[in-house]
């Protein structure tokens, strides 16, 4: 069976009269990799302080494998911590720094050995300011995995990095960690880096973890409007839940799960496609927006604005008027909870 890496239960946090955690329970298993997500705000930074020692939480408890963590200083937690900003010393050289946090007589073995993991064996004399980013950020990497930690936590680490390095080195790391069983608790706002790094999703948004999941279940069957609106675009359509379909504005929703009586669904940009006039739902196309790889259409439907996803070479353009057909199915949501104004103590039931 595998074991529990590390678990939260009941964490709490106010800075003066902002609650930024609200009770947050979270395990990760032995290797796994996790992701929290959620807009600027929604108390990931905090969260991932108390796990490393560095924020003393109001309520609730810490655990790496299976022992209470929660009073310990962060050098006695075993972690391995990446920050965003790398924290690298300028003044050392890539293996000084890797081995700065190591101890014992074969220091320098052991920071050429995580340098190599990270393929820089050849970089290892240069300082930082002779290192790329991702250079930079595999070096942070190294000098967080070199003692062995059996969790690291990583706070946006990928951040800094341009677009093509960024998910290049993503790659890199995932592969990384997957080869030495390392489990990582990793920071993100980016719903793409979620969704292709990290082995399960937590979404968080104004202290709470709205759903915890794999990247296919937030992302198919997201539970809430907020977890559907933000990993990704989508439709809130309401209808009228009839068994296996809904009755909507853009004609029968084949559902995800069956449902009777009235809903809100979520309806992907890419479970619609644009016809010639005459077939589907009459509408016409406000707005059209090319993105090489696919196309995105702003499209009125009766007095509704409805977003849909077609290949790069659809044909229609601003003011045609179309037919929308519903290729694929809406998730039914649970009503939003409404969340807790700063300050305030959330109403008791
Ligand atoms: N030491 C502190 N003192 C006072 N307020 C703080 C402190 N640390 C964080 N906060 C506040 O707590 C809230 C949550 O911050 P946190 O950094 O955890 O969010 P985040 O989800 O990581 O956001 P971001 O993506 O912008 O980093 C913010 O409103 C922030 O201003």
């Amino acid at each position: 069976m595998e074991r529990e890496a590390l678990r939260v239960e009941g964490l709490r946090k106010r800075y003066g009269g902002l609650e930024v955690l609200a009770g947050v329970d979270l395990s990760l298993k032995e290797g796994e990799i996790l992701a929290l997500l959620g807009p600027s705000g929604s108390g990931k930074t905090t969260l991932l302080r108390i796990v490393a020692g560095l924020e003393r939480p109001d309520a609730g408890r810490v655990y790496l494998f299976g022992q209470d963590v929660t009073h310990l200083p962060p050098e006695r937690r075993g972690l391995g911590v990446v920050f965003q900003d790398y924290a690298l010393f300028p003044h050392l050289t890539a293996w000084e720094n890797v081995a700065f946090g190591l101890k014992g007589p074969r220091r320098r073995e052991k920071a050429l050995a995580a340098l190599e993991r990270v393929g820089l064996t050849l970089f290892k004399d240069r300082r930082p300011h002779e290192l790329s980013g991702g250079q930079q950020q595999r070096v942070a990497l190294a000098r967080a995995l070199a003692p062995g930690p059996r969790v690291v936590l990583l706070d946006e680490p990928f951040s800094s990095l341009d677009a093509g390095l960024r998910a290049a080195t993503r790659e890199e790391v995932r592969t990384i960690l997957k080869g030495l069983g390392t489990a990582a608790l990793l920071v993100t706002h980016d719903q793409e880096e979620a969704l292709s790094f990290a082995d399960r999703i937590g979404v968080l948004r104004g202290g709470r973890l709205e759903q915890v999941g794999t990247p296919e279940e937030v992302y198919l069957r997201p539970r809430t409007p907020f977890v559907a609106q933000f990993l990704g675009q989508t439709n809130l359509l309401p209808g009228e839940g009839q068994g296996r379909y809904a009755r909507t504005f853009l004609g029968p929703v084949p559902l995800s799960e069956p449902r009777e009586g009235p809903l809100l669904l979520s309806l992907r940009p890419e479970a619609l496609r644009l016809r010639p006039p005459g077939e589907g739902v009459v509408g016409q196309v406000l707005a059209r927006a090319f993105k090489g790889h696919d196309l995105t259409y702003r499209v009125r439907v009766q007095d509704r604005e409805i977003l849909v996803q077609e290949g790069p070479e659809a044909p229609f353009r601003e003011g045609d008027w179309v037919g929308v057909e519903v290729v694929g199915q809406g998730v039914p949501l649970s009503e939003e909870k409404p969340l807790t104004p700063p300050g305030q103590a959330a109403a008791k039931p």
